[in-house]
């Protein structure tokens, strides 16, 4: 049977900081809503001020971060809700035990990489940590002296160069209609 309302699901957009996780996310919450679904924004930087004030930016850390918010974001999922993760998340492990974490749970994951050159998000720099990384102000900047490993296996890819936030979010809210009634 397949079902026009989707069940509970987490997408994980993963990417570097000013890629758009946060602007697809926010046009996201909203797509999803249009389809019947319940979704929450989990967001790194605003989880940061929080849940993992706790938390820098140290390898560990980061693990850990992403570690919380999988299981948050699995928890909200199992309860029906589309748990719209935005995490730089750098580390193919850690997005992987993201990935485990959900296929435990019986909850269906897509992990979506925001792709923008760095060249770009040095461009848009919406915060001003790129120029004070260049600065010398601030160490262990994703791309600029911290890895970040592109993913092997997303289920989708935006390219923001060249799509919009808001055609990204349409096709993000119709996989995720497309993972759930699979599971039907
Ligand atoms: N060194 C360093 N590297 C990356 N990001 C930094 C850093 N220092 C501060 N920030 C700000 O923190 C936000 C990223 O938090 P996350 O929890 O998503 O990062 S991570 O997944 O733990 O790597 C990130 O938010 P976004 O710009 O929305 O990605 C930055 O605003
Ligand atoms: N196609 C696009 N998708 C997402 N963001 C875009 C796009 N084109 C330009 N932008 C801009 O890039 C910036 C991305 O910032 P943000 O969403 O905070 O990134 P992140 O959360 O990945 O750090 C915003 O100023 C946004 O308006």
């Amino acid at each position: 049977m397949s079902r026009s309302v989707p069940d509970g699901a987490t997408v994980w957009l993963t990417g570097l900081s000013g890629a758009g996780k946060t602007t697809i996310g926010d046009a996201l919450v909203p797509a999803l809503a249009a389809t019947g679904a319940r979704a929450v924004l989990l967001d790194g930087d605003r989880l940061r001020r929080g849940l993992s004030r706790d938390l820098g930016f140290s390898p560990a850390d980061r693990a850990e971060q992403a570690r919380r918010t999988a299981q948050l974001a699995a928890l909200l999922a199992g309860d029906g809700l589309v748990a719209v993760v935005a995490l730089v998340s750098p580390l193919r492990a850690d997005r992987a035990a993201a990935r485990t974490a959900h296929v435990a749970a019986g909850v269906p994951f897509l992990e979506v990489w925001v792709r923008t050159s760095l060249r770009e998000c040095e461009r848009r720099d919406p915060k001003g940590l790129y120029a004070r990384a260049r600065a010398g102000e601030l160490t262990g900047l994703t791309g600029v002296d911290a890895p970040y490993e592109p993913p092997c296996a997303a289920e989708l890819v935006v390219a923001t160069e060249e799509e919009s936030a808001a055609r990204a979010a349409a096709r993000i809210a119709q996989a995720v209609r497309s993972a759930a009634s699979s599971l039907a």
